[in-house]
């Protein structure tokens, strides 16, 4: 036997991989029970795994599994073994790969072992079963996780970083908890509060020897660390709002005149026929939701009813949802039909379209007069114009444009000018939109178009992958709560605060620091970051 085995005469519990175990480990936080869960997704896979954690997962393999190989001495931590599962009545069950992986090395910190089964639910079913016969009880969701957190395998920040990585929709999304999975935020955090712990011990220096105040609080230095300790601080919070959008996804609302094509562009965005086209004006009634992942960004993109004029009470509900929506938008896509000069309802909706009405007074003239809906002023701010059905002759081209030179050669010529007053993306343009053409038809435009959308939903400024972590809405709120306790201490501090009043809000500023990491963190701290987890995790 070259390496370390563990064969069903070792017993359960065998710990290998000595040195790697952390002093501050606690004792068990098994509470000696082995837990046990289908950790894949729900539902028919290829391969399906049955994990279980705790004292008894070594016991519980090697009663279940029996290798096909005839020289098998023992599970080997870290190798998959072939070979057959048996229930209790030495039933087979399936045909799996296994693994053993002892702690306090593994993923929890306790012996883990692993059944990579054929991904059928009655399979994965009928294994759990037999490890819950042989003494494993059900894992609850995000034990693995609380375990591996319990046994100093990682930092709450971590374990809240596995939930988000699991839950991620988009690539960048699981960068950015890929990030804090490897503890950078901790780091960050518990060096901010080293510097904080520092000025700690100056104060109770000076509050213990007050004769020596002089010597031991120098108000500049203290100032100066506070004011690292703050700038570090709002780094992290600025951080957490470039990263926002990827997390919780931003939203989008499709807007514009009945049949500009708006249900097509949701369609040819979504990548399937999700909502209704058709070429009567009025087809989409009320607005749907949908979401996608644009260049990168997850967008709620919802599909809203067209803007007209209708006596129709349920069209015109459905309009009111609809503008109600791109209101609370980050973006809302104006779709017009570049094929036809701009359409009243659009052109009545512009900033300066209040001014040029002399019957219309305020902004409320605008909204209709029942007033059950406040109607929406096109904001180039918050608008991206699309100017959609490239595919068609365009409807008037703007004087000089190369591409429809020839069309407009052989149409009647009207006067310039007036072409481009009745091309909407010119129109558009001199109002203050960006414009961008598409077809929902063909696809062209369509990858400038998210380009665009997610450049104006972040607005510029820097790539969220610019290195640092990005703290979690409840680590955005505890560095909040720091940095707030580190402004009125720089208050206090400027108005000859006696130094022991000074020390309690410091104790203060590390208490909310230390809360992210975890090192104090009581019940139901833990129970709100780990009830958000899935089984198995
Ligand atoms: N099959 C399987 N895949 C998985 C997991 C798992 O538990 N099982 N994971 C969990 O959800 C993630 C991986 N996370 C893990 C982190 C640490 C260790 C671990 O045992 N680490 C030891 C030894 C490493 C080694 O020998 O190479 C260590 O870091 O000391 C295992 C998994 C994702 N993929
Ligand atoms: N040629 C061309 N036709 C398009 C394009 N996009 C949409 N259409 C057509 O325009 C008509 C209206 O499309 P819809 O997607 O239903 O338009 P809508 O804006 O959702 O209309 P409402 O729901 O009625 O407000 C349909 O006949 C589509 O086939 C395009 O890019 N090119
Ligand atoms: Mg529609």
């Amino acid at each position: 036997m070259q390496d370390k085995s563990f064969q069903a005469a070792s017993g359960a519990a065998v710990s290998g991989a000595p040195g790697t175990a952390s002093a501050a480990q606690p004792a068990d936080s098994s509470g000696g029970e082995t837990i046990a869960a289908i950790v894949t997704a729900p539902g028919r896979g290829g391969v399906g795994i049955v994990r279980l954690s705790g004292p008894r997962a070594l016991a519980v393999a090697q009663s279940l599994f029996r290798s096909a190989r005839p020289d098998f001495r023992g599970f080997k931590p870290y190798r998959l073994h072939h070979g057959r599962l048996h229930d209790l009545s030495g039933r087979p069950l399936d045909d799996v790969l296994a693994a053993f992986m002892p702690g306090p090395g593994s993923y929890t910190g306790e012996d883990v072992a692993e059944f990579h089964c054929h991904g059928s639910p009655a399979v994965l079913r009928a294994v759990l079963d037999a490890a819950v016969a042989l003494g494993a009880r059900h894992a609850r969701p995000g034990e693995y996780t609380l375990r591996a957190f319990l046994n100093g395998r990682m930092d709450l920040s971590q374990a809240q970083a596995v939930a988000e990585l699991v839950a991620a929709d988009s690539p960048e999304g699981a960068r950015l908890a890929l990030d804090r999975l490897e503890g950078l935020m901790g780091r960050r955090v518990r060096a901010l509060r080293e510097l904080l712990e520092a000025s700690r011990v100056e104060i109770c220096l000076a509050v213990d020897f007050p004769e020596d105040e002089v010597e031991c609080l120098d108000p500049q230095a203290f100032q100066a660390r506070l004011d690292e300790v703050m700038a570090g601080i709002r780094a992290l919070l600025a951080a957490h709002e470039r990263a926002r959008p990827f997390r919780e996804g931003a939203s989008a609302v499709l807007a514009g005149p009945v049949n500009a094509g708006k249900s097509s562009l949701l369609n040819a965005l979504v990548g399937r026929e999700r909502a209704l086209v058709s070429e009567r004006a009025g087809t989409t009634r009320d607005f749907l939701e949908e979401q996608v992942v644009l260049d990168g960004l997850p967008v709620r993109l919802a599909d809203t009813a067209g803007l007209r004029d209708c006596p129709d009470p349920v069209e015109r509900e459905g309009l009111a949802r609809g503008l109600a929506l791109a209101r609370e938008a980050a973006l809302t896509l104006l779709v017009v039909d570049g094929s036809r000069p701009l359409d009243g309802e659009v052109l009545r909706r512009l900033p300066g379209a209040a001014r040029q009405d002399p019957e219309s007074g305020e902004e409320d003239a605008r909204a209709p007069g029942d007033g059950q809906v406040r109607d929406l002023i096109l904001d180039p701010a918050r608008v991206l114009a699309v100017v959609n059905k490239a595919d068609l002759p365009p409807c008037a081209s703007a004087a000089g444009d190369a591409e429809t030179a020839p069309l407009a050669a052989s149409a009647p010529s009207p006067a310039s000018t007036r072409d481009a007053e009745r091309d909407p993306c010119a129109r558009l343009t001199r109002e203050g939109f960006e414009c961008v053409r598409v077809s929902a038809r063909t696809g062209q435009g369509l990858e400038s178009l998210c380009a665009r959308l997610r450049e104006r939903i972040l607005g510029g400024g820097e790539p969220v992958e610019s290195r640092g972590p990005a703290p979690s809405e409840r680590e955005r709120a505890l560095l909040s709560l720091a940095l707030e306790e580190l402004s009125a201490l720089t208050a206090d501090l400027a108005a000859g605060t006696p130094p022991d009043l000074l020390g309690v809000r410091l104790e203060t500023a590390c208490g909310h620091l230390s809360a992210i990491t975890g090192e104090i963190a009581p019940d139901e701290v833990l129970r709100s970051v780990f009830d958000g987890f899935c089984i198995g995790k």
